[in-house]
């Protein structure tokens, strides 16, 4: 028999809301349940939100929410498996317990309190037993889109490798130019061959692009090609992407698995613990940091101001200023700062240049736009798929400095702007990111041969997880400001919070608190400053 299917079933108790802690009124948490029956183990209600997603819910004793993924078993009735091909990879076949058994979730939180509900867990990532290809059958293909981000041939070159050498899988195409290229152009041929090398170099050799996103002649792309699995990796705009062609998938009946492996150097996706080439940026954004501190250090009252990614998120300014202790103020999209007057920047400033002649400060992209739009009068653009195109805050901030010092102060100052940003994410991934992303492109592989889709796969609480698309879109990950990783910043660099007590707004919300990803320590406080950019 299927040990498989020989595992215990986890009860389910009652048709509950998807989160009891989430206000009922909200028309975005309304679901109406149309169905259910046993799949793959687990007897999950299916719930349609009133925003059209399908979320499957099983739901145990003591406030246990599994919220699962959608599987090609349940709009396709009676549909075959097979052994999986890693039973007899000389390889894994000795690794005991080398597959995932079919209950393991993995919990979204993890502090928890004595009387407090389980919370939220996402099906843990890893091969299964049984598969839903045949490894001859499959065509895969592999997709990047958006923006540059160190790691994306690793994870290209790993989802290539795994199919080939973990499943026999031999016909893999990558999508040329992002989704565009699906109906525009010719695909490329991936082998491990062809991607042996490719992690050593930066960027994505099948291309990217923003915008283009057509979905039914990206379906039709698909079926024509005979495609069976969808390797889509991008930040939160290819997430969506990669959501609305599942669904006209599902809705046309294909056996096609859709898996998302999300790509952020912003690391503004939730959920997840930490985006890939997260790691790789923060150390590349030492080398600008400390060559401001050399420039600052090296000459009578040196400023030194460098610009990093981060159009909504500020986790790279945060991280980069918390590793490198140079940084006299660091500035994120996510705390509102002034500059005139007692306790505003030009005032920290100038004593920073009494005590120690120098100063160093490390602004994210996205952060000040508001004070930007007050002196730069400027239409709102936006870039190919729909995000706001920033004005440059470096430059404008430098020219702040330096006319506030020249003309109100007696102060001399000398300083130097550096703008390392295409530079950071253009680099090759580090051996840390290598790694994590050979991790994802095999979760991602495993999950799709299971014959899972309309997943996003990532690390939650340190584990790879299956996470419903739904749940990765919902919502930017941000900085959380009253959190204590912004406390450790500011108190490592002293610099003033730009907040009075009367920016502390009281922040009751019902709903799960916003995952600060990378802290360990996210419990975060009721009273709360919170900036959260909704999309649904
Ligand atoms: N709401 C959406 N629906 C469908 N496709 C989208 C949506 N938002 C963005 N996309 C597509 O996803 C791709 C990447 O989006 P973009 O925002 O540029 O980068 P990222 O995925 O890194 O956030 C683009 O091709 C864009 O057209
Ligand atoms: O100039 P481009 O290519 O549009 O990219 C700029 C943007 O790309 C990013 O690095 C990443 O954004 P995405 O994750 O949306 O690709 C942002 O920090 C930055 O604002
Ligand atoms: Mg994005």
């Amino acid at each position: 028999m299927d040990s498989v299917h020989a595992r215990p079933i986890p009860s389910l108790i009652n048709f509950r809301s998807l989160d009891s802690s989430r206000s009922s009124s909200s028309s975005k948490n309304r679901f109406v349940s149309f169905g259910s029956g046993p799949r793959n183990g687990y007897s999950p209600d299916v719930m349609e939100a009133s925003n059209g997603y399908k979320r499957k819910i099983v739901t145990g004793s003591a406030g246990y929410v599994l919220e699962d993924v959608p599987h090609l078993s349940d709009y396709i009735p009676d549909l075959p498996t097979y052994p999986n091909p890693l039973q007899d990879n000389p390889a894994y076949s000795v690794v005991k317990q080398y597959f995932v058994n079919v209950d393991d979730t993995v919990a979204q939180q993890i502090v928890v309190h004595k009387d407090s509900p389980r919370g939220i867990h996402f099906r843990r990532a890893g091969p299964r037993q049984r598969v839903y290809f045949e490894p001859d059958d499959v065509l895969a293909c592999i997709v990047t889109c958006g923006g540059l981000c160190p790691g994306l041939n690793t994870v290209i070159r790993e989802i290539v490798c795994g199919l080939y050498h973990m499943y026999g899988v031999k016909k893999v195409l990558g999508i040329d130019g992002g989704y565009r290229g699906f109906y525009a152009r010719n695909t490329i041929t991936l082998t491990p061959k062809v991607v042996n090398d490719i992690h050593k170099r930066g960027g994505t050799i099948i291309g990217t692009s923003r915008g283009g996103h057509d979905t039914s002649k990206i379906v039709d792309s698909i079926q024509d090609r005979g495609i069976n699995q969808v390797y889509i990796i991008g930040g939160d705009g290819t997430q969506r992407g990669a959501s609305v062609i599942f669904e006209e998938i599902r809705r046309r009946g294909l056996k096609v698995a859709v898996a998302g492996i999300p790509k952020t150097i912003d690391n503004d996706i939730p959920v997840i613990d930490r985006s890939f080439g997260f790691d790789t940026a923060v150390e590349e954004a030492q080398r600008a940091i400390n060559a401001a501190h050399v420039e600052a250090g090296s000459v009578e009252n040196g400023i030194g101001v460098v610009k990093l990614m981060g159009r909504y998120s500020g986790f790279i300014a945060m991280y980069a200023t918390l590793a490198s202790r140079d940084v006299d103020c660091c500035l994120i999209p996510e705390s509102p700062f002034y500059l005139d007057g007692p306790g505003g920047l030009f005032e920290y400033i100038e004593k920073r240049l009494r005590e120690n002649g120098h100063f160093v400060l490390v602004i994210a992209e996205g952060a000040g736009q508001d004070l930007l739009a007050e002196s730069i009068h400027s239409m709102d653009k936006q870039d190919a798929s729909g995000n706001k195109l920033l004005q440059d805050v470096g430059l404008w901030i430098s020219q702040k400095i330096k006319d506030h010092f020249s003309s109100q102060s007696k102060m001399t100052t000398n300083l130097k702007y550096i703008d390392p940003t295409y530079m950071i994410r253009a680099v090759p991934s580090n051996a840390s990111d290598n790694v994590y992303c050979t991790l994802l492109a095999q979760s991602a592989v495993h999950g799709a041969m299971a014959g899972y889709t309309g997943f996003t796969v990532g690390p939650v609480n340190g584990r790879h997880s299956y996470i419903p698309f739904y749940r990765v879109i919902e919502r930017q990950n941000n900085v959380v400001i009253t959190d204590r990783m912004w406390a450790r910043l500011l108190s490592s660099t002293n610099q003033p919070s730009f907040l009075s007590a009367k920016d502390v707004v009281e922040d009751k919300r019902e709903e799960e608190p916003p995952t600060q990803n990378l802290d360990e320590e996210e419990d975060s406080d009721d009273t709360a400053v919170k900036k959260e950019v909704s999309h649904m």
